[in-house]
């Protein structure tokens, strides 16, 4: 099968000249710290910065840069996200319970990491919703202290005035003007400036991911995401105007964009083409968009519904659409997806923006084990166990037994020890 292969390739390939060059910023951030960063800031986004920090006062500033009808817009995208991840934290349980072994408890604490930093990219476009998806997730999940990080654009001298104002309105604590590879290592490892955070969440480019690669370990990360995919299921009931615009929405973020298009009608095929002629001649982002369909577009005709769900189960799209009859009762037998849309009203762009699901998910196929940045997503659910006298001499047996079967000769004694110092009282 020859759409096996090219839906399910790589989109983020990692080459030598690529992780060198990123280890080169990280340890040039290591070794001169602000002075870096704001040289990179000159060489990459060609923006003269003082520091990378930005004021309260240009935050201010920025809500007078920006139209009322966007920060209303904003509001309202902030609200419906901060209720779908209240409600997802409403799900998770702190658990304290009795073992079947008497003199045991056992249970876990939810504990949010301390402080975090989140990325929202800005090369290509501001992306004031990310700002929105990351910061407000954190910040409900507990975070106390969250730092934005955005590369500077050029036209305002310091991060888009709708990005600051989304950022502000999500509840960041701390924003700097610092973007790719040398943004992430700042978080990670930290400068005068920018405190070093303990975990770094949000997407972006190839020099942003493999900069986020080559920090795993010194700090935590979210995921290692490529750019945004989408895969539409569609028949004969489709709208061919609905799957191609659908389609161009997608490719438009960026020419590695993945598209794909699983239908099981040929007449609908030919329909969604000729839509997809007609629209890419009227979109201002023609040029990325068209690139990006001729590149990484594709269209696969399955022979039935049946092996539509299975290609798509098989790719593990980012966004997967479900345009079909019965959409709901084909999205129930869908298993691998980053987010799924239901319904030929349904499009990517709600859950991009406003419809309150996190729009940072994950890509190239990682959707097959993995989820989307969640309120979990900042929590760690840590371990405990409490053990009476009582307790102790009921594990003890089995558990000296399993630590001279390891050869572990002091894990045994330290059982030991109590034991005799029980048996002796
Ligand atoms: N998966 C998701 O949830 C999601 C959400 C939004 C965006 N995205 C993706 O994020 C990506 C955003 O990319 P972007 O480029 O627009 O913004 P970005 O902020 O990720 O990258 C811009 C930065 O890259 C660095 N850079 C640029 N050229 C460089 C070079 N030659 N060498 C070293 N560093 C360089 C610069 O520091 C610049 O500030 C897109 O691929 C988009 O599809 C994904
Ligand atoms: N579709 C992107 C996630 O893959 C997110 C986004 C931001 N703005 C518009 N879209
Ligand atoms: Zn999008």
């Amino acid at each position: 099968m020859k759409w096996i292969k090219k839906a399910t390739e790589k989109t983020y390939e990692r080459d030598q000249k690529l992780t060198e060059l990123v280890s080169g910023i990280i340890d040039n951030v290591r070794t001169y710290g602000d002075q870096e960063l704001i040289k990179l800031a000159e060489q990459f986004d060609h923006v003269s910065l003082e520091s990378v920090k930005v004021s309260k006062e240009t935050v201010k500033e920025a809500y007078k840069k920006v139209d009322s009808k966007t920060i209303d817009a904003l509001n309202f995208a902030a609200k419906n996200i901060r209720f779908y991840a209240e409600n997802q934290y409403k799900c998770l349980k702190t658990m304290e319970i009795s073992s079947p072994v008497p003199g045991v408890t056992l249970g876990h604490r939810l504990i949010p990491v301390e402080r975090c930093g989140a990325y929202i990219p800005g090369g290509r476009y501001p992306l004031p919703s990310s700002a929105l998806m990351s910061v407000i997730t954190a910040k409900i999940a507990g975070v106390k202290s969250v730092a934005a990080c955005c590369p500077p654009a050029k036209d305002y001298g310091t991060i888009h005035p709708a990005v600051l104002v989304a950022m502000d309105i999500a509840g960041a604590d701390e924003i700097y003007a610092v973007g790719g590879a040398q943004a992430i290592a700042a978080l990670a490892y930290g400068t005068d400036t920018v405190p070093k955070v303990n975990l770094i969440v949000g997407p972006g480019n190839r020099f942003v991911t493999e900069a986020k690669r080559q920090v795993l370990g010194d700090v935590g990360i979210d995921s290692l995401a490529g750019p945004s995919e989408v895969l539409i299921l569609a028949d004969e009931a489709s709208n061919p105007d609905f799957v191609a615009i659908d389609l161009l929405a997608q490719a438009e973020h960026d020419p590695n964009t993945k598209t794909i298009l699983v239908c099981t009608d040929r007449e609908m095929i030919e329909a969604v083409q000729q839509s997809l002629e007609k629209y890419s001649g009227e979109l201002v982002t023609n040029k990325i968009a068209n690139q990006s369909w001729k590149d990484n577009g594709q269209i696969i005709l399955a022979d039935h519904l049946e092996e539509a769900i299975a290609i798509a189960n098989r790719i593990a799209p980012e966004h997967l659409e479900v345009q079909t009859k019965n959409p709901k009762e084909v999205g129930d037998q869908l298993i691998n997806f980053g987010s799924l849309f239901i319904g030929s009203h349904a499009p990517v762009a709600f859950g991009d923006y406003v419809s309150g699901t996190n729009h940072i998910l994950p890509t190239m196929g990682t959707a097959k084990y993995s989820n989307g940045v969640w309120v979990g997503t900042f929590i760690k659910t840590s371990f405990y166990q409490e053990i009476t006298e009582e307790g102790c001499l009921n594990l003890s047996e089995a558990c000296m037994q399993l630590a001279q079967v390891e050869g572990l000769h002091a894990h045994g004694k330290s059982v030991a020890v109590r034991v005799n110092a029980l048996n002796n009282n």
